[in-house]
């Protein structure tokens, strides 16, 4: 069985052998690109790393395997686990028991029937009455647990995922929802959260239950058919593996292979009309519905492909299962019929060798009868089984970012004097790593220091670097080395220049990330509005009333309900502002910027338009000596006067 089993995952694992044949790569080979290198936190900290990458199993088996381990050493949900799985399987053996005993009881109620015995008929048909009523409570308690052990799988896997995913207390650090989309290592890591969780788990249990309840059946029935035909056991033996082996090595990889490719096609397909609502404006604008039409059109045409083809590929599947357990029908009767005839056997033995027939038969060709569970199940563990591995590799990234400092990416600290609010110490920035991308090189061992009172303007052509060099200040960008300190991470805003909206009310938007547990009331938050030049806002709405703030306010309100939100957080001490009011008019920008200049120590700002000039104290200039766009970035970095002296083009005339 064990070897059957394995010839099947090999059957499986050949899918990716057929998707290079056919010019992809697999995406664990794509994941090999950043070999991290892994340790636990003890060993990272003393400066022992092991040499070993965070790599895919070999095999499905494996990948299936650790996620098991996940779930049965879950800190709160392990226990539960493992009471569970044991009343499944006592209940699956009991289930067991009960069928093996049934079909002694078969055969002798058939026997009297043929001996025309009417007292032991009766017996027989009352004990099959007896097994029924015995069996009944045993399998709707075998379902509930069944159905408790799948719902406590999913709660464990997908609150791990999403646990780490979101850097939940107590799961991870950092932001991996963040560094998995800045690098694109992995699709979707929303879809294998809620969808591939649930249908891994969904399909699992029932594989596993089958599979517990193929080998019980086989060593059951077994000795129940040798005993009436040696024959008939070897025969049956013999048929279903070779009918398993047909199917595994034919039709397993072609199934595999396109079930991958419909659940990444149709991935992409939501995802792409997620994107026509997320820009909704500009498709409307620009009447694009029928650009998204035609784009929605290709991917739903390579769905449908991809469908078709696997309809193809089943059909051909179906008709030789089909065929296959067909032709079972007469064998048990040709194997023991003659040795009735011969008057060897009872008349009952016929249908006991029939039963038990057809019970090994279904427990060898489990794996044929599943063959298209069992691929779709190999998809999911491996899009999990990558899920994990990416956010192993940003953990161990934070872990090695924290105890390898600088030298390993951009270190993060905080400033050590009470005047100082942000220093780059010789810091190289570098994008993030992206899948047949070359690592850009921003910056390079770019020293500054920004005190008490003083702000700072990063100034510079499209695409030479502001933003990054704000997300290195931020923390939020670390590939390349040296150190970036600042202060206190709670005393520090950041402010994009799409504000994010929360889901709630207008008081949570203006509390938010405190939503929870903030001590201010309504009063506050009327009076920041106010400042920002909002206050017509609670004419219209009121505080407590939850609406889709990012579709209701322009953006120039959303930004300034960021600059509210630095007011009622009376503890900042700086802010990051990323084009934060590239929507205001002067009089507002004006107006937010001498609020921050009155509230806070300092700020840094990224931003083209030359009136910002008249906010900020210093500035960070980057630019490029000559023409050619790859030479190494120049970055100056001097008082607002002294720029306006030697860049008069670039100084700000009111
Ligand atoms: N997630 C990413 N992965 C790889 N490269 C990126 C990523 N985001 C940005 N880049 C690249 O980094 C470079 C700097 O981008 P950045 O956004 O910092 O520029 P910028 O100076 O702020 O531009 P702009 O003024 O147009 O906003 C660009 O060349 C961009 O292509």
């Amino acid at each position: 069985m064990f070897s059957r089993l394995g010839a099947f995952f090999f059957g499986v694992n050949r899918i990716a052998r057929l998707r290079r044949r056919m010019g992809r790569k697999r995406d664990e080979e794509e994941m090999t690109m950043w070999p991290v290198q892994i340790g636990n936190e003890e060993d990272i900290e003393k400066g022992f790393l092991k040499s070993e990458s965070i790599e895919p199993s070999r095999s499905v088996l494996g990948a299936a395997a650790m996620l098991a381990r996940m779930f049965y050493r879950d800190a709160s949900l392990g226990r539960r686990a493992v009471v569970l799985s044991i009343s499944v399987f006592a209940l699956l053996l009991l289930e067991i028991g009960a069928v093996l005993y049934y079909s002694g009881v078969q055969k002798n109620y058939m026997t009297a029937l043929q001996e025309k015995n009417v007292e032991a008929f009766y017996h027989g048909l009352w004990m099959v009455a007896a097994v029924i009523v015995f069996i009944s409570p045993i399998i709707a308690l075998h379902e509930y647990t069944s159905g408790l052990l799948k719902v406590t799988f999913r709660e464990s896997l997908t609150r791990r995922f999403c646990g780490i995913y979101l850097a939940a207390p107590g799961y991870a650090e950092g932001a991996p929802f963040y560094r998995l989309t800045i690098t694109g290592e992995i699709d979707n890591p929303d879809q294998r959260i809620c969808q591939d969780v649930s249908d891994f788990v969904g399909i699992a249990v029932h594989l596993v239950q089958d599979v517990v309840r193929t080998f019980l059946n086989i060593f059951g029935f077994a000795t129940v058919l040798y005993s009436i035909s040696p024959a008939a056991c070897f025969g049956v033996l013999i048929y279903s593996v070779t009918g398993t082996l047909i199917a595994t090595r034919g039709f397993g990889p072609w199934i595999g292979f396109y079930q991958l490719q419909r659940v990444k096609q149709e991935a992409n397909l939501r995802y792409d009309l997620i994107r026509v609502r997320e820009n909704a404006e500009s498709v409307a604008f620009f009447e694009g519905g029928t650009a998204e039409w035609s784009k929605f059109s290709t991917l739903f045409n390579d769905l449908l492909t991809t469908v078709y083809r696997s309809v193809v590929v089943a059909s051909g599947f179906g008709m030789f299962n089909r065929s296959f357990h067909w032709a079972t029908f007469a064998i048990p009767a040709l194997l023991v019929g003659p040795a009735y005839l011969r008057g060897e056997v009872q008349f009952g033995v016929i249908s006991q060798a029939s039963m038990a027939f057809n019970i090994i038969l279904g427990a060898l060709t489990l794996i044929m009868d599943k063959l298209e569970s069992l691929t779709d199940v190999a998809v999911r563990i491996r899009r999990l089984e990558d899920l994990e591995l990416a956010l192993r590799r940003c953990k161990n990234e934070s872990i090695q970012r924290r105890s390898l400092g600088g030298s390993f990416s951009i270190a993060s600290s905080e400033v050590v004097g009470a005047d100082e609010l942000l220093r780059f110490r010789e810091v190289t920035l570098r994008t993030p790593p992206r899948q047949g991308m070359l690592q850009q090189t921003l910056c390079q061992e770019l020293s500054m220091e920004l005190k008490d009172g003083q702000s700072l303007l990063i100034v510079g052509e499209s695409g030479i670097g502001k933003s990054s060099l704000l997300r290195a200040a931020a923390g939020l960008w670390a590939d390349g080395c040296g150190e970036v300190q600042l202060c206190q991470r709670r005393t520090v805003f950041f402010m994009p220049q799409k504000p994010y909206m929360f889901l709630g009310t207008l008081k949570d938007q203006l509390l938010y990330p405190n939503v929870q547990d903030s001590l201010l009331g309504d009063v506050d938050i009327q009076q920041a509005l106010k400042q920002v030049n909002l206050h017509h806002l609670l004419e219209q709405h009121n505080l407590n009333e939850s609406k889709e703030w990012s579709s209701l306010l322009s953006l120039g309100q959303q930004q300034r309900i960021n600059f509210a939100r630095v007011l009622l957080r009376p503890e900042t001490r700086v802010a990051l502002i990323d084009e934060g009011t590239s929507a205001c008019d002067p009089g507002n920008e004006a107006l937010l910027y001498g609020l921050l200049r009155e509230r806070l120590s300092g700020y840094v700002s990224v931003g083209h338009r030359p009136a910002l000039q008249q906010f900020h104290s210093h500035v960070l200039y980057l630019h490029r000596p000559g023409e050619l766009s790859h030479e190494p970035t120049r970055i100056d970095f001097m008082t607002m006067e002294e720029f306006q002296k030697t860049y008069p083009a670039l100084a700000f005339h009111p």
